[in-house]
């Protein structure tokens, strides 16, 4: 469990992290979601003991991170911004230091490690030095010696930076699949992965929370909540359907986009967040409109995002 009460960090006069306070249960994954600069990475050194808050306190499984800072810390994993680590090392030299500073012994040490390396294919580069490794490489070295010794919390600052596709979707994973078990806590600029992996999401900016709550409902939030999007099957011109759609009762609003050349979407918004589809769906069929797809969507977390942290890019 973290437990954080009124933290806050104050470089001179400026407060960029401003009397937070939330707690978080194991089995949980918090995304923590906010514009550059917005206080994220400074809240994760404040909860891992690495800054020293200005006020208030951050506990790690009950132990405070100042007053009980190794108790609190040998029940944490840490993966900070940029996985930093020893260039000069490999990662098999880097990963036994790890062991060794983390006190796993016998059986228990060697079964961790193969775990570890095995988990971030991690095989092919164990004697090549750290410089030399690729961005996706370097960030899988430093998730190994965040969560070698097993931790029951682990904060990782943007775990997916730098990582192509099937590396992100294999730590995506792998953070699923630790969360059974841990509670874990991410910052991350990219909304997808929040909406794949995080059960729980805050948005911060200029070191404050404007929102905590579930993917699903902060996405709910979005003017798309409960929209239609139609998208035709060949290109045509789109204004006669988005007109006829337009005088149905149940449409407010009627956006028209193209996403590819051959294909064109239109998005139609209900008046109360709700809208009919099936009377969509009928007047498809009645005009006899060539259409790939008809759905009904969930809400646009980038659109909440957006409206939240007022117009800043995540
Ligand atoms: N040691 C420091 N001295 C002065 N200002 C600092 C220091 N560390 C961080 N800051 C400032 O605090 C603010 C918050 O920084 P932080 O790195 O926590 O933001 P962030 O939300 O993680 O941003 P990003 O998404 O860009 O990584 C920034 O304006 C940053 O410049």
């Amino acid at each position: 469990m973290i437990e954080i009460e009124h933290l806050s960090k104050h470089y001179g006069q400026r407060a960029v992290v401003d009397d937070l306070s939330f707690t978080c249960e194991p089995g949980e994954v918090l995304g923590f979601l906010g514009p550059n600069g917005a206080g994220k990475s400074t809240t994760m050194k404040m909860i891992t003991g690495f800054v020293t808050p200005s006020g208030g306190r951050a506990a790690v499984c009950g132990h405070d991170v100042e007053r009980d800072a190794i108790r609190a810390r040998q029940n944490l994993g840490y993966l900070p911004e940029g996985a930093p680590s020893y260039p000069e090392m490999t990662p098999a030299s880097f990963l036994n230091f790890v062991a060794d500073m983390r006190g796993l012994r016998g059986e228990q040490r060697e079964t961790r490690l193969t775990e570890v390396i095995a988990d971030l294919h991690l095989e092919d580069v164990l004697h090549q030095s750290i410089d030399t490794l690729s961005k996706g490489f370097k960030r899988r070295v430093g998730l190994a010696q965040a969560i070698l010794h097993d931790p029951d919390v682990l904060i990782l600052d943007e775990p997916t930076d730098g990582l192509d596709p099937n590396q992100k979707h294999e730590v995506r994973s792998l953070i699923q699949s630790m969360a059974r078990d841990k509670l874990i806590v991410i910052s991350t600029h990219i909304l997808e992965e929040v909406e794949a992996v995080c059960s729980r999401a805050i948005i911060i900016a200029q070191g404050k929370i404007l929102a905590d709550d579930t993917p699903a409902a902060l996405a709910a939030r979005s003017k798309y909540h409960n929209a239609v999007q139609l998208t035709l099957a060949r290109e045509q011109d789109v204004e006669p359907v988005a007109a006829a759609i337009r005088k149905l009762d149940s449409v407010a609003s009627v956006e028209s986009h193209s996403k590819q050349k051959a294909v064109t979407a239109l998005t139609a918004a209900g008046h109360d967040g709700s809208i009919s589809l099936r009377a969509i769906a009928s007047m498809v069929e009645q005009q006899e409109w060539a259409v790939a797809s008809l759905q009904l969507e969930a809400g646009r977390l980038d659109d909440v995002f957006r409206q939240i942290t007022g117009g800043a890019e995540a």
